[in-house]
């Protein structure tokens, strides 16, 4: 169809409109109710339907249910409770709703009367605002959604931006790990008798009183923003064992990440969530304040068991949240007779349970995060007489060099909803490079655990068939896999050897080995042995086998060898899991008496002995003597120690080290 100026009309692909003398009527659709665009914005949000019924006096066996008003009236003065000065007279007036939707944040929630704390110090008279503070609202923008916390994140964090994959990456600061020499624990009467303390423990004292002093700056902080997010949610999936967490923070990115990490209520856990066991009031991009005693850096994550409150001030690396928690649940769990443990876990289709302890880095998230396999968590559980259950309702994967091939699972989980912390993307089409450590090389990503295909929910399985304990040797003298004994499995325990070496651009470093007790020193509240000797018992009990696993270097040390390929250790994993490894044939290794298997299906026979990968035999030898050297100068601080009721135990784990 020629048109006058010689250009062919453009026809779109709505050719079924009819042309009637040769005028188009669109009339295709019925037009929107709307006489104004504010109206036609109204149309688009419809208020979610709350999932529990408003229970009616006569249906309900509970005669004096409460109206939905009334909950939304508690649950806000629960808010203001948490957020109160310690110092000043109430707590803050707080409003549901984001302030920038004025209007909207009024239907949400009517305000709350700050309750007064000390009233008897004010009788009656009329309260006159003593303080700016107490003049403004405080917006509490409440367990919000994934999807308005990316709009939060993306419109007021710098920084934010949704990945080609649905993702949302960010920036943790200038933290991009935890900051362990700035913890502190309030050390007061009962925590002094019942804590680990001193060298080597990860618990640094304070007072209660500069404990305060730190709250009521979080708070005071937190008061002065124009919103807060608060998140109310659970940990450990073990009904009876549950613990009711708040989270207070300023970041919509903070709030993602523990709504994807802790265990999420459904509606109607919420609504009769009332107080929480324990909260965080995380005010990260304050600092601290130096002059405040026993602080020693701008950061301090503070702990006070007796309030059941932690702080934190300086750090806005999410994983002090998720650790910080942990560190309560080593103290809560064990009181309970419930050991808590730094592992992975996952479980066959015959229900066999299997636990992977190992520093960071060493492979509880990959090599739990298996496809044959359900997987129960990646990092925190508990092992009670029940079985064992996960503490959280995420997992928190490195995604350093993550490969689709390798780790398909994990690669997959990174979708709309998943938190990506600190790593580079292609700015136009936002495709992330998991290869690149600009920011910092522990690039990761928090994700709700239903973003595996198979995981097992409600995380929680039965009893462990097998304890594999993970070491990453970047000496490379210890072998791919061993098993282990029950002294020599305690030992390791206690050891929790790794040797990672960090900062792999500045040339070739030594292999620095780390020791860390039961394999989270940082996260432990009580002595080491505690532990141990409740994983002995367990162990016995049950009747668990313990295995040690290198993930880390063979046929030389870092620098000289290579990191033991992947594909080698999950074959190694799967054979432990099927039981293969249990009636394989077993030789011992000098120095360390470790029990090696001779073949392995899909693995290649001579790598299962370092010293066959080492083309320099004295070096192999020198450095299995240094390695072991190490190990037994850790041991020494535990050799005083009686682990359990049994001191023949204890012998046997003295001598369950190597022997040179
Ligand atoms: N042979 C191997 N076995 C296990 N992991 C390996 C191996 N080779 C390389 N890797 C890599 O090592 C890293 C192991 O990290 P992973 O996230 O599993 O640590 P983690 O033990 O869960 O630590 P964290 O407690 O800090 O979360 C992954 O990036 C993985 O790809
Ligand atoms: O806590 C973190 O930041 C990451 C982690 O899992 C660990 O270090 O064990
Ligand atoms: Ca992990
Ligand atoms: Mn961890």
């Amino acid at each position: 169809m020629a048109t006058p100026n010689g250009l062919a009309r453009i026809e779109t692909h709505g050719t079924t409109k009819k042309h009637e003398n040769g005028v188009c009527h669109d009339d295709s659709a019925t037009p929107v109710r709307a006489q104004t665009i504010d109206e036609l914005h109204s149309l688009q949000r419809k208020r979610s339907a709350p999932t529990t019924p408003i229970k009616d006096g006569a249906a309900s066996p509970f005669a004096a249910a409460l109206s939905e008003e009334e909950r939304h009236r508690q649950q806000l003065q629960s808010i203001s409770a948490s957020l109160a000065s310690l110092t000043r007279e109430t707590g803050p007036k707080v409003v549901k709703g984001d302030p920038a939707r004025k209007g909207e944040a009024a239907a949400k929630g009517a305000p709350v009367t700050p309750q007064k704390h000390h009233q008897h110090h004010h009788p009656a008279a009329p309260t006159i605002a003593v303080s700016d503070s107490s003049l403004k609202f405080t917006h509490v923008l409440y367990n919000l959604s994934p999807a308005e916390l990316y709009e939060q994140a993306i419109k007021y964090e710098k920084g934010s931006f949704i990945t080609s994959t649905g993702a949302l990456a960010t920036l943790s600061g200038a933290k991009t790990g935890r900051s362990p020499r700035d913890k502190r624990v309030v050390k007061d009467e009962a925590a002094a008798q019942e804590l680990w303390w001193g060298k080597g423990s990860p618990n640094i004292e304070m007072d209660e009183h500069t404990f305060l002093t730190n709250r009521e700056r979080a708070v005071d902080y937190l008061n002065s923003l124009d919103k807060v997010f608060v998140n109310d949610q659970f940990l450990n999936w073990d009904p009876e064992n549950r613990i009711k967490v708040r989270i207070i923070s300023a970041r919509a990115y903070h709030s993602l990440f523990m709504h994807n990490m802790c265990i999420r209520p459904t509606d109607e856990e919420l609504e009769s969530f009332g107080t929480p066991d324990f909260t965080i009031y995380n005010a990260g991009q304050f600092p601290c304040n130096r002059y405040t005693h026993y602080m020693t850096s701008s950061t301090s994550v503070d702990i006070n068991l007796a309030r059941r409150e932690m702080v934190i001030l300086g750090t806005q690396y999410a994983g002090e949240m998720k650790k910080g928690l942990f560190g309560v649940m080593h103290y809560l769990m064990p009181k309970r007779g419930i050991l808590s443990l730094h592992s992975g876990c996952n479980m066959g289709k015959d229900g066999d349970v299997a636990l992977f302890f190992g520093l960071s880095g060493t492979g509880k998230t990959t090599l739990s995060t298996d496809h044959n396999r359900l997987l129960i968590g990646d990092d925190e559980h508990c092992w009670s007489d029940s079985g064992v259950s996960n503490i959280e309702g995420g997992c928190y994967a490195k995604c350093i060099d993550l490969s689709q091939e390798k780790e398909p699972d994990i690669w997959n989980a990174i979708k709309f909803g998943t938190v990506l912390e600190n790593v580079v993307f292609d700015e136009h089409t936002r495709e992330v490079d998991y290869t690149d450590k600009s920011v910092t090389e522990n690039t990761r990503a928090a994700y709700p655990i239903e973003f595996i295909p198979n995981a097992k929910i409600p995380c929680v399985g039965p009893h462990p068939k097998n304890v594999i304990l993970l070491a990453c040797d970047a000496y490379g003298v210890l072998p791919p896999v061993s098993k282990l004994n029950l002294a020599q499995t305690m030992y390791h325990f206690i050891s929790g050897y790794t040797a990672i070496v960090a900062g792999t651009e500045d040339g070739i470093k030594e292999p620095t080995a780390t020791f860390s007790a039961c394999f989270g020193a940082a996260f432990i509240m009580l002595h080491p042995t505690k532990y141990a000797a409740m994983l002995a018992e367990k162990m016995q009990k049950y009747g668990a086998t313990g295995w040690l696993v290198n993930t880390g270097w063979s046929g030389g040390r870092y620098g000289v060898g290579k990191r033991i390929r992947l594909p080698y250790t999950r074959k190694i994993i799967d054979a432990i899991h099927s039981g293969e490894l249990l009636t394989a044939n077993y030789k011992k290794t000098e120095v360390f008496g470790l029990e090696i298997p001779t073949e392995i299906n899909g693995v290649p026979s001579e790598i299962l002995e370092p010293i066959n990968t080492w083309t320099d035999k004295a070096a192999y030898k020198e450095t299995l003597l240094r390695l072991a050297g190490l190990f037994k100068k850790n041991f020494e601080v535990f050799a005083s120690y009686k682990i359990g009721n049994d001191s023949s135990l204890t012998d046997e784990i003295l001598a369950a080290g190597p022997n040179f």
